[in-house]
């Protein structure tokens, strides 16, 4: 299924999934589909194994996580931030290292207080590899973190080969 890009997400300096200054981070790149969800793009590397060849399951439970919690950004103008609170993930296929792999992450409930989502790892094959539910909390940014977006280097980061759409 092909899915409509309408907008990329900003990137940070140093988060583990979307720093691009974090030298051993994945350096995701996220892009809001016409369908209300999110999709990352990500290429784990050497660094980010657990056996041989294998990607960390808590690794790919990170860039489920974000996926899932940042999706909630593609609803509002406004930015609204929420911690994590809860997370499970369903590991279903060995997930491989040096290969773009693509998440899937939208939100499936919401209230003032907290939202929840889904998300999924699909391999190049377009087996899903990994699923994930999240629950998150949402805070004001500044409850968060000492958060200055200059610093930070909170920004859209474009590339010359952002897509118009994605296949999964
Ligand atoms: C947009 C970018 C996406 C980024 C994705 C990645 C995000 C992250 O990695 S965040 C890092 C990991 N998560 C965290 O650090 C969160 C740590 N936890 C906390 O800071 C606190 O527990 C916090 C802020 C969520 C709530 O604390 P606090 O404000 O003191 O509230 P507290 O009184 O404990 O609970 C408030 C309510 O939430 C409920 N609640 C708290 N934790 C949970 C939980 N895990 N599950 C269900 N309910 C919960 C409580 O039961 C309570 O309900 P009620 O008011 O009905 O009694």
């Amino acid at each position: 299924m092909k899915h409509k890009i309408v907008g990329k997400q900003k990137n940070s300096k140093l988060c583990f999934v979307c720093g691009m200054k974090n030298d051993l981070g994945l350096k995701a790149h996220f892009y809001a589909t016409e369908g209300q969800e999110l999709i990352a793009l990500f290429k784990p590397c050497e660094e980010h194994q657990s056996y041989p060849g294998r990607l960390h399951g808590g690794v790919a439970s990170a860039v489920l996580d974000e996926t899932i919690g940042r999706a909630i950004l593609n609803k509002y103008d406004t930015e609204v931030w929420g911690v994590t609170i809860e997370l499970n993930v369903k590991f279903k296929k060995p997930i491989p290292l040096n290969e773009e792999l693509k998440v899937v992450g939208r939100i499936t409930k919401e209230n003032n207080r907290i939202f929840e989502g889904t998300g999924e790892i699909y391999l190049q094959n377009g087996e899903t590899a990994a699923t994930a539910y999240g629950k998150y909390f949402k805070v004001p940014l500044e409850r968060i973190a000492d958060f200055d977006p200059e610093e930070n280097e909170w920004k859209i980061i474009e590339k010359e080969d952002d897509p118009d759409e994605i296949e999964i």
